[in-house]
């Protein structure tokens, strides 16, 4: 069996991947801050987080993965909309919590084992702080606890920085409270309208690094197989976490791997909520755009390059599926090629498995490989899914088939109009051989493709689901021997 690698960003290698317990493989990541629709941006760790998981699952068996991300419903990211809208904090939350599920789902992600809101750990969170600060690694001043970072050496080691580098380029809040600038805070003072509890330090809210440290060691344990995110987080964030729980759990090593997407990018910038240049994912299923296609699209680039997003890869998406959902009906249930396996074990390589997919495919087409193995590869990477095939259905549909009829019915018209009568009618009989009924009336230049079928409904649905699109690879060989036969296949 081929063995799982993957580019742990603490050593910047490839590395092999050995569970800590095969029995229970854990991995966390971070999830969204919950204010707003998810952008298209966040949509990317979500879909690449997902296909691990599916890996692991595959590898180590369903039951025996566990995968956090967590949804930060405490900050003051939120406590601001809520400011500017009149809203309530709890509401916001709730409804930006429930789009994000929505969403994730729709671009065919499975739910993570547990989804926890930080809200719900607070208790967590402060006996955390308290055990930090008993171990001398955090202090309380003027109603915020903040983390001695010069109590950690190996701070800074994920990014690569050393902390003096940091202290000179970084744009660090420095406040009369800090012994120094570096110190990030851990418990803040809420004043009347901010949420708050009850704390030894009065009434305050966590900070954002340490909801992750404390939700990861009460869902996954003080060490973990995978720790995931976009390379955005990597500092502070992951940092601030590998030190806070590493400090809490007697120098534990937080996760063994850390991975890290790199950032969707509209010309060649980050695509942020704070930069204004985004669209969200449902903006997009809106337009009609199918979730499938966003998830095609975002696993044609690898997880550690940048990638941008434009409309011709998008159409490209949706004719790759189009053609694969056609040729991946019918045949028995299927195993997946171990090829492709391999291609995902090395390190996520979507690209190759996409590779892979095309040339499976190709096998199918030509009768050589079960359209059961197309299925079960593509289902690795969650695509060709039963229920994410409804796209198709009442769409325009253009493939082989409907393009060599369409060449047939301008044959046909084209005989007619020098008399041929004998030759059009012929074929005009082969169509109604193969059950499409030809429509008379119809000019040149007219788009004989829409018009040529009795029930117009049906050819949308030829590549629907199940024995329905069995009928399309029949379909398509028919088209072809009457292409043949009349010569229009060229
Ligand atoms: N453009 C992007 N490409 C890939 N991943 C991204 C992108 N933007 C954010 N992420 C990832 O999405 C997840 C949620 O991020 P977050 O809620 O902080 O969104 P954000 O857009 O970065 O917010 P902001 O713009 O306000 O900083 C994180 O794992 C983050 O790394
Ligand atoms: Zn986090």
């Amino acid at each position: 069996m081929t063995q799982i690698r993957l580019t742990n960003s603490a050593t910047r290698r490839k590395e092999d991947f050995t569970p800590l317990d095969p029995g229970n493989v854990r991995m966390y990541v971070c999830g969204p801050t919950v204010y707003d629709r998810a952008h298209l941006g966040n949509a990317r760790p979500a879909i690449v987080f997902d296909v691990l998981y599916r890996l692991l699952r595959h590898v180590y068996g369903a039951d025996h993965v566990t995968y956090v991300r967590n949804i930060t419903d405490v900050d003051d990211k939120i406590n601001a909309r809520a400011a500017e809208t009149g809203r309530s904090i709890g509401d916001i939350t709730a409804e930006t919590t429930q789009w994000y599920l929505e969403d994730m789902a729709a671009i065919g992600n499975l739910e993570p084992t547990h989804m926890p809101r930080a809200t719900e750990y607070i208790a967590q969170m402060v006996a955390m702080i308290e055990d930090l600060i008993a171990k001398g690694h955090a202090y309380a001043a003027e109603g915020h606890v903040l983390f001695r970072v010069r109590s950690y050496e190996k701070y800074g080691a994920l990014s690569g920085r050393s902390v003096d580098d940091m202290r000179a380029g970084a744009r660090v809040e420095v406040a009369p409270y800090k012994e120094d600038p570096m110190d990030f805070v851990l418990w803040k003072p809420s004043s009347d309208g901010q949420p708050g509890w009850d704390s030894p330090w009065g009434n305050g809210r966590p900070g954002w690094h340490i909801e992750c440290s404390a939700m990861a060691a009460e869902l996954l344990g003080d060490s973990f197989d995978i720790h995931g995110g976009g390379n955005d987080l990597m500092f502070p964030h992951h940092e601030n976490e590998i030190a806070q729980s590493a400090c809490a759990h007697g120098g534990a090593q937080m996760a063994q791997v850390w991975l890290h997407n790199e950032m969707l990018q509209v010309e060649g910038k980050k695509m942020s909520k704070s930069l204004g240049n985004f669209f969200t994912v449902r903006d997009l299923l809106d337009k009609g755009v199918p979730g499938e296609v966003i998830r095609f699209v975002m696993l044609s680039t690898h997880y550690r390059k940048p990638m941008d997003w434009t409309e011709e890869r998008v159409r490209e998406a949706e004719r790759t599926l189009r053609r694969w959902r056609e040729l991946s009906s019918g045949g028995s249930t299927g195993v997946e090629d171990e090829r492709l396996l391999a291609c995902l074990k090395d390190d996520l390589n979507s690209v190759g498995a996409i590779t892979l997919l095309h040339e499976i495919s190709k096998g199918v087409d030509e009768a050589k490989i079960d359209p059961g193995v197309l299925r079960a590869s593509a289902a690795l990477l969650g695509l060709l899914k039963d229920d994410m095939g409804e796209w198709l259905i009442g769409r325009e549909f253009e493939n082989e088939a409907t393009r060599l009829i369409d060449e047939l019915l301008k044959l046909r018209l084209a005989l007619r109009e020098k008399k041929d009568f004998e030759r059009a009618d012929a074929i005009r009989d082969d169509l109604d051989q193969i059950g499409l009924q030809v429509i008379d009336g119809l000019k040149q230049g007219d788009e004989p493709a829409r018009a040529f079928v009795g029930k117009p409904g049906e050819l949308a649905r030829l590549s629907g689901k199940g024995d329905v699109s069995g009928q399309s690879r029949w379909l398509t060989k028919e088209a072809r021997r009457l292409g043949r036969k009349w010569g229009v296949d060229g």
